[in-house]
Order: C-alpha cells, then structure tokens, then sequence
C-alpha cells in the first residue's frame, strides 16, 4: 500500500482480501486482494475470462465467494445480497444496458432513489402526506443529477427510444441517485463509438470531481483506462498479477505477457 504525500496512509473504502470463486472446475478468481482508496479511480483490467466481471460481481453482492473476505468501510459485506450491499452504499453500472427501457429517463432515475425511501413504492403513488413530502425531496435530488449529467432535454423521454450513449449515462444517473459511498463501473464504454466514450469519460471524471466517490473501473479500452485511471489491478485467469500507476503497468513484464497479441502499447 502505498503512502499519500506526508506519510499518511490512503483511507480504504472497499476491500476484498484471498477471493476465491469457482465455476465447477474453473476457478474465476483465485486469492484475489484489492484494495479501493477513498477519492482513487482504480481500473481492473485483464484479457477476456481473466475474471474481472467476477470479481465485480463479488464486490457487488451478485456471486458469493467460497473464500475470502470483503469490507466496505469498517463492515464486512461477504455473504449479503445485492440490496443489501447497495443499502450499504456501494452503486454499480453494468455492461450492456439495465435500465427500465419502458419508463422515462426521471422515472429510471428514482428507482435508484427508492433505495433511500421510508415510503415503499406502493404508498409513493398515493398523492398525500409523507409519501409526497419524500418524492419532493427526491425529486431534487434526481433534478440535480439531471442537471449534473446535461440530459434535462430528455428527461421525459423512454429510455428504450435513447442511443446507446445516452442510455448508458442514464445508467451511471441510476446509480449515482443512489447516492453511492463507492461506484463499480462494468466496462462502461462498451459498444461506444470514439465520441460517445470521450463523453462518458468527461462525465466520469465530473463525478470524481463534485461527488469525491472512489470508482472502480473494469474497462477493456486501454487508451481511457490509462487516461482516467490512478491505479491498475491486472487480472489474469483468475489471479491478480500487477497493480500499480498506469506508468508502473504499461511496462510491467507479467502484464505485457498476459496481453501479448493484444495490443498493448
Ligand atoms: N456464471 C458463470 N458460470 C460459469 N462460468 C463462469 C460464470 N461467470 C464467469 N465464468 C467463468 O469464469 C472465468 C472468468 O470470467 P469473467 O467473466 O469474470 O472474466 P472477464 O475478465 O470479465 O472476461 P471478459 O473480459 O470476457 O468479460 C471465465 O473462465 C468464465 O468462463
């Protein structure tokens, strides 16, 4: 681990230590640790099956690990669900698109409110008391991520009708209306064509900037990891094999074996 300027250790808001998951006889991940530090961008790159959506998928409640621990803060997470690790405040986007394709681009929003409603969603449609004091203040907060994303034009609009792009930024709105302590992104530029990535990428970095949530990144384009990133983990059939700046990376021995044929620059 390294120290900040003046010797002070980095804050750690997400740990997971010795992961171990297994699929029959393959072993996804295998004695995986990675640390999250509060305020970093740390991408999780490694060739296809090297276990990085597995990981994600640990972190975020969605696979069990047979071994291993995860922290989120001072809390051990292993073992809970996904609603409840996002209650805990960890937020996540998917690869492709998971978003209510039928509802409003508003409507998609609070759902990610929802996590934070005393009212349950049946008493949110009754127009009195509590339940419209609540939406009132939700819908605030869900204006503010609106105005934050730069999507106020189509906030009325079904998302199934949006361009992919747009959809996808729609999906971080989701997630950051959870009002995330910590955000997993799951290969978030995916099917982007260059525009739409160099978007995404500035809406990334606005949100490190104003939110100050740490961000961890699965992402296979190397040219935005090493832009945004300010550490790397290198996973490779199942085993992390590297981390560190994306200057350490770029020139690490066992990361450019594990990606030779596959471009790496
Ligand atoms: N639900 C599953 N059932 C069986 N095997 C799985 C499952 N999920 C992942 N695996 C296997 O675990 C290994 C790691 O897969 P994973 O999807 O985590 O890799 P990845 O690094 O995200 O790959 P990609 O870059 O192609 O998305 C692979 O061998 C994969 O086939």
């Amino acid at each position: 681990m390294s120290d900040l300027p003046g010797g002070k250790p980095p804050q750690i808001v997400l740990s997971a230590n010795h992961l171990l998951l297994q699929f029959g006889g393959i072993v996804a991940l295998n004695d995986v640790s990675i640390d999250v530090h509060a305020d970093e961008l740390l991408a999780v790159i490694g060739p296809n099956g090297a276990g990085k959506s597995s990981l994600m998928n640990c972190l975020s409640g969605f696979y069990r690990p047979k071994a291993g621990e995860i922290r989120l803060g001072e809390h051990s997470i292993r073992g809970m669900g996904t609603h409840e690790v996002a209650a805990r405040g960890l937020a996540r986007t998917f690869q492709g698109t998971h978003i209510f394709s039928g509802m409003t681009v508003i409507e998609n929003l609070m759902v990610g409110r929802h996590l934070h409603m005393r009212t349950n969603l049946i008493q949110s449609f009754c127009h009195f008391g509590p339940a419209v004091r609540e939406e009132v203040a939700h819908r605030e907060a869900v204006e503010e991520i609106i105005e934050f994303l730069e999507i106020e034009s189509i906030r009325h609009v079904p998302v199934g009708s949006l361009g992919y792009g747009l959809r996808k930024r729609v999906d971080l709105g989701r997630a950051l209306a959870q009002d995330p302590k910590i955000l997993l992104m799951d290969e978030p530029m995916a099917g982007m064509n260059t525009e739409e990535k160099e978007d995404l990428a500035r809406f990334i970095l606005d949100v490190r900037e104003a939110k100050r949530i740490p961000i961890v990144l699965v992402e296979h384009d190397m040219g935005v990891v090493m832009d945004l990133a300010d550490r790397i983990a290198v996973l490779d059939f199942g085993k992390k094999i590297a981390e560190g700046t994306p200057k350490e990376i770029q020139s690490d021995p066992a990361v450019l074996k594990a990606y030779l044929g596959e471009g790496v620059a």
